[in-house]
């Protein structure tokens, strides 16, 4: 079943990204969004006649969330979705989308119980048919329409235009979907006309919901592409950042593009990615005005890798002993759960804290660092999905949470429940997304409960100084020891030696007196 979906809203809030059966205006005035598969009429609700799913109440987090948000009651992401729709699809077994209509990822076949290996690979070893599909896959979904989607392009009190009638609706392609629900995901609270909006908001990054909302945002993108190119396998690969020095090793043009022989700051024209144009640019209009980023393009990517003169802590690439000191950590995040948590393994990979865990306001490292190390579209949180280098930094990111999580098998408590920054609670349904889908969710290992998996090996991780004069001390020991007993054993050798060197005389001796008394026992029995 392919649905085209329109967003259109008639209610006294902004409105984002839902199917299009379901803002009608009796669907949103009835709040509930449970359209069937066929979109037939007459056909059940999330098809519940044939065991798919069935229609229920959205569930939102309601617990407190941290003091870095005191604006409550003026964003239409707080509480998500219950601004738009109090009721969703919720699917059975393997079934999965907002009608149902769809399978769980990994999973194909018309009752979805074939199951489909999505294994992400390491984009330096694809072969190069490998790599050029790749590339095309993504330039096609840049340029397809997607298919179900449509996205608003103004807040809820302009979004009927100026004589109420003209809803503010527009197409949007596949991957620029991707980059507005980061860009819808980070933006600021607007307060109002003449006031400034309000920044420090963020439901997806500076928290726990940091590498959770990072998972499902790929996922999604995997998911449309899969779809796009009727290939239920197809697989995101990912960027290997860790791998220090300041040469941006996937920068070629069959990859994600060279830089370009005339200006430094721009891609080659040999790569396809020269031709991309950014939306979500006019940051400072949408935050005065109170507009929100459309499908309108831009600039092209600006990319420098390792170019940033102002900063030379980023201008070098994360190290792979990064990546092995950030799995050591045990704890998954740490109050306050947000860009200053210390021994947090969350805080440490987005890069807000040093490898080894200890938060320091100046350092950034391993996400960050590589976000930044681009210098570029790809380092300004607002544009970054741009630069398709995000796809695979984000990738290699979440392979090492899927990492963490097969080592430290964590149950879901260790994930905080309440007073994380606003979005990043545990029970929250991650914004913009649709159907509602919770932090909770994305926070188990991907093989056994996402349907994708990864193919990588991981640093061994280097020893401790404890550790390393533990080994010193215990190593100089056993060289003691050794040679103790070296030199006892030569010292009673050489008495052995001595002792048995005199054996020979007494021998002799022994031998020479027994002739004599031989001789004399001869002479005597002659005599006689
Ligand atoms: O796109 C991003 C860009 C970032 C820059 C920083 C920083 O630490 O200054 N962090 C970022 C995260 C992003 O997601």
């Amino acid at each position: 079943c392919v649905c085209v979906c329109v967003c259109v809203s008639a209610g006294a809030e902004e409105c984002v990204v839902f199917p299009r059966r379901c803002v009608t205006p009796e669907g949103l005035r009835s709040g509930q969004c449970c359209p069937s598969p066929s979109g037939l009429p007459g056909d059940a609700a999330c098809g519940s006649a044939s065991g798919r799913g069935r229609c229920v109440a959205v569930t939102a987090d309601e617990r407190a969330h941290g003091p870095q948000y005191p604006h409550d009651g003026r964003d239409d992401r707080e509480r998500w979705p219950l601004r738009f729709f109090n009721r969703t699809c919720r699917c059975s077994g393997n079934f999965s989308g907002f009608d149902c209509g769809r399978c769980r990822h990994g999973f194909a076949g018309v009752n979805c119980e074939q199951r489909v290996p999505v294994v992400r690979r390491n984009v330096m070893l694809l072969s190069p048919e490998e790599k050029r599909a790749f590339v095309d896959a993504l330039d096609q979904a840049k340029r397809t329409v997607h298919p179900d989607l449509v996205i608003a392009t103004r807040r809820y009190p302009e979004l009927f235009g100026p004589d109420g009638n003209a809803t503010q609706f527009e197409n949007i392609s596949i991957y620029n979907y991707f980059v507005w629900s980061h860009y819808y995901s980070v933006g600021k609270t607007f307060l109002g006309p003449g006031q400034p909006s309000f920044g420090g908001v963020d439901f997806s990054h500076e928290g726990p919901a940091f590498l959770t909302w990072h998972r499902f945002h790929l996922l999604q993108l995997e998911r449309d592409m899969q779809d796009m190119l009727r290939d239920p396998s197809f697989a995101l690969p990912y960027w290997n950042f860790a791998i220090g020095g300041n040469a941006c090793d996937i920068c070629t043009d069959d990859l994600m593009g060279a830089r370009s022989n005339f200006e430094l700051n721009s891609i080659s024209s040999n790569s396809i990615f020269s031709q991309w144009r950014v939306i979500c640019e006019s940051v400072d209009d949408y935050d005065t005005l109170g507009t929100i980023c459309n499908s309108t393009e831009s600039s092209p990517i600006r990319r420098n890798p390792a170019g940033n003169v102002a900063r030379p802590m980023v201008q070098r690439l994360p190290e792979p002993q990064d990546v092995a000191d950030c799995l050591e950590l045990k704890a998954f995040d740490t109050p306050p759960f947000y860009s200053t948590s210390s021994e947090s393994f969350r805080n440490t990979i987005e890069g807000y804290s040093a490898p080894q865990g200890n938060y320091d306001p100046i350092i950034r490292s391993l996400h960050n660092l590589a976000h930044l190390f681009l210098n570029g579209t790809g380092g300004q949180t607002h544009l970054s999905p741009n630069d398709p280098i995000f796809v695979l930094l984000h990738t290699f990111t979440d392979a090492i949470f899927d990492e963490w999580l097969k080592r430290n098998n964590p149950d879901s408590s260790v994930y905080p429940v309440q007073n994380a920054p606003i979005g990043h609670n545990r029970e929250f349904n991650m914004v913009p997304f649709w159907p509602p889908v919770t932090n909770a969710e994305m926070f188990l290992s991907a093989q056994e409960n996402l349907g994708y998996a990864y193919e990588a090996e991981w640093p061994a991780r280097s020893y401790t100084l404890t550790e390393i004069i533990t080994v010193a001390i215990v190593a100089a020991l056993i060289v003691v020891a050794v040679i103790f007993a070296a030199t006892t054993c030569a010292v009673r050798a050489r008495a052995h030696g001595k002792t048995e060197g005199r054996q020979p005389l007494l021998g002799d001796q022994y031998q020479r007196y027994s002739d004599d008394r031989d001789r004399h026992q001869d002479k005597s029995q002659s005599v006689v």
